[in-house]
C-alpha cells in the first residue's frame, strides 16, 4: 500500500516536471539545451509508471510490457538530453522507436522462452548497466566538456550509480524469490520507490540548475562581446583584466592601441556594409596573430585594443610591427569587380602598466601616441612614455593596492 501511493505521488512528480521541462524548452526555442528531451524522458517514466499501477501485481499482461518498454526508453532519451546539453546535437525520434521496438521484441521472447521472472530480472538487469554506464559516461565527462561543473556531474554520477546497484540488487531478487520480490509490500520495494521518489525530486531542480548556469554563462559572454567582430568590447577586457590581475605573479602589461586610417573615407566611399567588413576582417587578422597571454578587444568604433604581457619593450614593438603589416596586406574584394580594398592602421604603445588601477592612464597615454602616429602620417607604431602628471603604479604600489 505504501510503496504504491509513493509510486502514485511520483506519477504526479514526474508529470508535473515533464510540462514543466516542456514549458522551458519552448521558451529556449533555438537553443533548447536537450530540455525539450528531459521533459519527454520525465513524460514517459510517468507514463510507465501508470502503466505499472494499471497492470497491477507484476505479471504478465499488455500494460506491464508497454511500462518495460517505456522504462527502457527513458535513459536513451535522458542520454540524447545529455548530449545536446554538452552541445551535441542529435536525432532522437528514430533511435527511440527503434530502441523501443528491440526492447518490446526482447521481452516477448524473453516471456515466451523463459517465462515472466525473467523477463522482469532483464528489465533490472539491463537498467542497471544503463545507469552504471551513465555514472561511468558522468566521471568522464568531469574531464572534458563538464569541466566547469564538477560538482553537479559527481552528483549525477552518484545518483545513476546507486540506481544502477539497487537495479542489480532487484534483478537478483526477483531471480531469487520469483515475482513475489516484487510485491509493493515488500521492504526492499518501498526503499526502491522512496528512492526513485528522492530522485526525481533531487534531479528536476540539478537539470534547472544546469541550465540556469549555462544560459547565464551565455548571457555573461555576450555582454563581453562585441556582435560584430566576436571579440571581447571594452566590458569584456575589464573583466579578463581584472582576472589577470588577481593572479599573484600577474606580468605587467603593455596596451596596444590600433585605429583604422581613413575609416570615415572607406564608409563614405563604400558604405556601412563594407566599412563592417573592414572591422572583421581588422578583427580576424588580430585574433589569429594573438601570442598566448595576449588579448585582443574592440573597445568602440574603429578603435582596438590589444593587450601583450612582458616588459620587453623590442618584443612589443615587433609585436605592434606584425599587426601593423598583416593589415596592411589585407585584401578585400568589392562587388561588382570593384577593388581590392585595403587599409592601414596606426597603433599607440602604452608604458608598462603595472596594476588595474593605471588602465585608463595607460589608455590615455597610448591614445595620446596614436595622436602622434595619425599627426606623423598614420600606418605607424608611435610609443606612449608617460607624461608628466600621469602616474603608472610600481609593482608594489599596484600590489599595496
Ligand atoms: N561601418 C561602421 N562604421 C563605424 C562603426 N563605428 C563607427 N563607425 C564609423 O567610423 C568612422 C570614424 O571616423 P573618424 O573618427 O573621423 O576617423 P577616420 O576617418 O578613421 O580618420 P583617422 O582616424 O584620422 O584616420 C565614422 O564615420 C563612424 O561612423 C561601425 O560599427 N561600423
Amino acid at each position: 500500500m505504501v510503496a504504491t501511493l509513493i509510486v502514485a505521488m511520483l506519477c504526479v512528480h514526474l508529470l508535473c516536471f515533464a510540462l514543466m521541462f516542456w514549458l522551458i524548452s519552448r521558451r529556449l526555442q533555438g537553443g533548447r539545451m536537450g530540455v525539450d528531451a528531459l521533459a519527454l524522458g520525465n513524460a514517459l517514466l510517468g507514463l510507465a509508471y501508470v502503466l505499472q499501477l494499471a497492470a497491477g501485481p507484476a505479471g504478465w499482461s499488455a500494460a506491464s510490457v508497454a511500462s518495460h518498454t517505456l522504462t527502457l526508453c527513458v535513459p536513451l532519451v535522458y542520454w540524447v538530453g545529455g548530449m545536446r546539453f554538452f552541445g551535441h546535437p542529435g536525432p532522437l525520434l528514430r533511435p527511440l522507436l527503434a530502441w523501443a521496438l528491440v526492447a518490446t521484441a526482447a521481452q516477448v521472447l524473453v516471456q515466451w522462452g523463459l517465462g515472466s521472472v525473467a523477463r522482469y530480472a532483464m528489465l533490472s538487469f539491463t537498467m542497471a548497466l544503463i545507469f552504471l554506464a551513465m555514472a561511468v559516461a558522468a566521471v568522464r565527462l568531469l574531464g572534458g566538456p563538464a569541466r566547469d561543473l564538477r560538482v553537479e556531474m559527481a552528483l549525477v554520477a552518484l545518483l545513476a550509480g546507486m540506481l544502477g546497484v539497487l537495479n542489480v540488487v532487484k534483478g537478483v531478487r526477483v531471480l531469487d524469490g520469483g515475482l513475489a520480490a516484487l510485491d509493493m509490500g515488500q521492504r526492499f520495494q518501498v526503499a526502491f520507490y522512496i528512492y526513485m521518489s528522492f530522485l526525481a525530486t533531487v534531479l528536476a531542480p540539478l537539470m534547472i540548475w544546469l541550465v540556469l548556469r549555462r544560459l547565464t554563462d551565455a548571457l555573461r559572454a555576450s555582454a563581453e562581446r562585441d556582435p560584430l567582430t566576436g571579440l571581447l568590447n571594452r566590458r569584456g577586457l575589464l573583466a579578463a583584466l581584472h582576472g589577470h590581475w588577481k593572479a599573484r605573479d600577474a606580468a605587467p602589461l603593455r596596451l596596444l592601441l590600433l585605429d583604422i586610417d581613413h575609416f570615415k573615407h572607406i564608409n563614405d566611399s563604400h558604405g556601412h556594409k563594407v566599412g563592417d567588413t573592414v572591422l572583421c576582417r581588422v578583427a580576424e587578422v588580430l585574433a589569429r596573430s594573438l601570442r598566448t597571454g595576449d588579448l585582443a578587444s574592440r573597445i568602440g568604433g574603429e578603435e582596438f585594443v590589444v593587450v601583450c604581457p612582458g616588459g620587453d619593450r623590442a618584443g612589443v614593438r615587433a609585436a605592434a610591427e606584425r599587426l601593423r603589416s598583416a593589415i596592411e596586406r589585407v585584401q578585400i574584394a568589392l562587388e561588382h569587380g570593384h577593388g581590392p580594398l585595403g587599409c592601414t592602421v596606426t597603433i599607440g604603445i602604452s608604458p608598462l602598466l603595472h596594476g588595474p588601477q593605471a588602465f585608463d592612464a595607460a589608455l590615455q597615454q597610448a591614445d595620446a601616441a596614436l595622436y602622434r602616429g595619425k599627426a606623423g602620417g598614420r600606418n605607424r607604431v608611435e610609443w606612449g612614455d608617460a607624461a608628466p602628471g600621469v602616474r603608472v603604479p610600481a609593482p608594489e604600489l599596484a600590489a599595496a593596492g
